[in-house]
């Protein structure tokens, strides 16, 4: 079908001059002298839903049955939100025809053009509401702010309220799934990593495929996940979309917006213990996480006490850390860009990590020959002491830290980024955490480092594995300047580079850093915080898995990019035969 359409309808009192294509729709006011005025311009793809009659849906739903009027809902930008990312609201607007057969024409182009430009729109999800994430208010923001934008959107939803914890996860993985695009959660990072592992297993039981070797090319998950932010932290969100809000959140879902995002596998003793996209973190943020368990009762605020008292207690840990670098020609966490809507970097690296995604055999192969648990001859080996080694798949920003933990980190180029943060003062400790607040460098500092990679292992010395975790109060092992620079060494050829290497791994004297908190003797061993969950290793072996999942997001939007790109569009328009438009 011919998509395009042109004619003269009102709006109000005024008369405008509107267009369809099938990328856009557009209105221009015309005046008595038949001069265009300005112009409004909405991608097809953009559009939420097309009713017959003067329709509101605020403050509920309400419908004027005219029989030459339409309402069109749209997404339409608002300033504010953080990290760069754009608020979206629900625009509507009510337009007249001269007769009821152009209306009924309008409504038939519009909804024709919406199936052929958005492919990906969900018909029927699955939601789980966590009423008890961040601060309790799920189930009241899913009724309020959700439900009538897919109502309008004509989606319907089969949702259900968790009554535990897991209780998502396990539904994923065993429950019939037939009929349903995407799967949504209403709650924070925890109820997002109940999603991951519940669609993650299940996609691999259903392939065959064992979790639980490193080498093994997971299989991409079939359904998108929508999150609807109403969590402590909400990074995953955050990181995705670029703001913290659930009307955005829930138009990102209902236009069916694609983000493919990398996941880490962690690893040991040949099992897989869980996945991880935002913090997989030892040291200062497994301490914290571990600290805010007993203050759960606090809500959001437990990770700043937590934060703010780990941090007192001063403590640093021994380990090995070997890693995998990734091409150091296709990016590098220090090249200042940022992974925006449409990053070019994770488009080219759709093609590398699928490069015939029609043929499944070739898809497990490519993956499959990319790692090596014995591919020694790449690994790059460290060991120290450390504050604080960090894995991120993504820029992890949050409202906390708006550029993130690793600001140039991209949401889907099937790699993390390691972040090493020796043993130092604990002032330029703080100097580091501090510079995640602001647009400072937090990797320009002699203590840290950062790198880029496909897998991580983490070992620590001999005899302490076993060691319980102790939450206790903290001491000083004071080691800054102990550091001993190790040469590079060849073997077979490989390069092993011992760098920094701490003067001995025994645990050092204690000194009290701030008295009342320091009374005891310091563990020798962190936890792992795996995206908000704590793990009961301590040594690991991590793998990056390269857009194993799919958002309903694209990316935080730049606000000078889409500006630009109402022109892009244009120019697509105007170089795509017509026949095609
Ligand atoms: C001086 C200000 C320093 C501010 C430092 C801010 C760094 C924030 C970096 C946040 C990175 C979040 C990564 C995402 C992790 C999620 O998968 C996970 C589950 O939701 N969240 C946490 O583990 C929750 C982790 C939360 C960590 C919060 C750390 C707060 C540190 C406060 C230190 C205060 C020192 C004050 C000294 C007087
Ligand atoms: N009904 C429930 N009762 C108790 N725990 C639940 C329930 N439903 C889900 N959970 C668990 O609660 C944990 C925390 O939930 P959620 O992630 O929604 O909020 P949060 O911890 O406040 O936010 P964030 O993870 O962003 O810091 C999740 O790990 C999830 O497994
Ligand atoms: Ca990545």
């Amino acid at each position: 079908m011919d998509l395009k359409l042109e004619s003269s309808l009102w709006v109000g009192n005024k008369r405008y001059r509107a267009v369809l294509t099938g990328w856009h729709l557009k209105w221009t006011e015309v005046d008595k002298k038949n001069r265009d005025k300005k112009t409004v311009s909405v991608p097809v793809a953009e559009v939420v839903g097309v009713e017959e009659g003067r329709v509101e849906i605020l403050p509920q739903k309400s419908v004027e049955d005219t029989d030459k009027d339409f309402t069109v809902f749209y997404v339409k930008r608002s300033s504010g939100g953080g990290s760069g990312g754009l608020l979206w609201r629900l625009g509507r607007t009510q337009f007249s025809c001269p007769s009821r057969v152009l209306r009924d024409q309008w409504t038939k182009h519009l909804r024709a053009a919406l199936k052929t430009h958005s492919p990906l729109r969900p018909h029927r999800l699955l939601v789980f509401i966590n009423p008890f994430g961040g601060k309790k208010k799920g189930r009241q923001i899913y009724h309020s702010l959700v439900a009538p934008l897919f109502e309008l959107a004509g989606i319907s939803s089969h949702v259900i309220v968790t009554e535990r914890a897991n209780q998502a996860r396990d539904h994923l993985l065993k429950k019939d799934l037939t009929g349903f695009d995407g799967v949504v959660c209403v709650g924070g990072d925890g109820m997002f990593s109940e999603l991951l592992h519940g669609l993650v297993g299940r996609t691999q039981q259903e392939a065959g495929l064992c979790e639980n070797d490193p080498a093994v090319a997971l299989q991409p998950c079939p359904l998108h996940i929508g999150i609807i932010p109403a969590g402590s932290t909400d990074c995953v969100c955050y990181a995705t979309v670029g703001v913290i809000d659930p009307v955005t959140s829930a138009l990102h879902i209902i236009i069916g917006d694609s983000q493919p995002l990398d996941v880490c596998s962690v690893h040991h003793s040949s099992a897989l213990v869980r996945y991880s996209v935002s913090l997989l973190g030892y040291g200062f943020y497994g301490d914290v996480l571990a600290e805010s368990e007993k203050h759960r009762w606090m809500g959001p605020l437990r990770y700043d006490y937590s934060g703010t008292m780990v941090y007192l207690s001063n403590r640093s840990y021994s380990g090995t850390v070997k890693y995998l670098p990734a091409d150091p020609l296709l990016s590098s966490p220090r090249d200042k860009t940022r992974c925006l809507a449409g990053c070019g970097v994770c488009s080219r690296s759709t093609e590398r990590l699928f490069p015939h995604s029609s043929d499944s055999g070739s898809l497990y192969s490519s993956h499959f020959s990319q790692f090596s648990t014995d591919s020694e001859g790449e690994w790059v080996s460290v060991e120290g002491r450390f504050r604080c080694l960090s894995l991120t798949c993504m820029s992890s920003s949050c409202a906390r830290s708006p550029q993130g933990l690793s600001p140039s980190a991209h949401l889907a180029d099937g790699t993390g980024d390691l972040i090493l943060v020796w043993d130092t003062h604990p002032l330029s400790f703080l100097k580091f955490l501090y510079r995640h607040t602001s647009t400072q460098d937090q990797f320009d500092l002699p203590f840290v480092e950062v790198h880029r990679v496909k897998a991580v292992r983490f070992s620590v010395p001999s005899g302490r594995e076993e060691q319980e975790y102790e939450e206790i109060g903290g001491l000083s092992s004071e080691t800054d300047g102990e550091r001993e620079h190790v040469d590079t060494v060849s073997r077979n050829g490989s390069q092993q580079h011992l760098a920094e290497r701490a003067t001995t791994n025994e645990q050092k004297t204690a000194t009290p850093f701030l008295c009342g908190l320091c009374c005891k003797k310091s563990p020798a061993v962190s936890v792992w915080n795996c995206d908000g969950e704590i793990l009961p290793f301590t040594e690991i072996l991590c793998k990056i898995h390269g857009q194993l999942v799919r958002l309903y997001a694209r990316g935080i939007e730049d606000r000078a990019a889409v500006h630009n790109s109402q022109e892009r569009d244009e120019c697509r328009r105007m170089c795509i035969p017509k026949s095609l438009t």
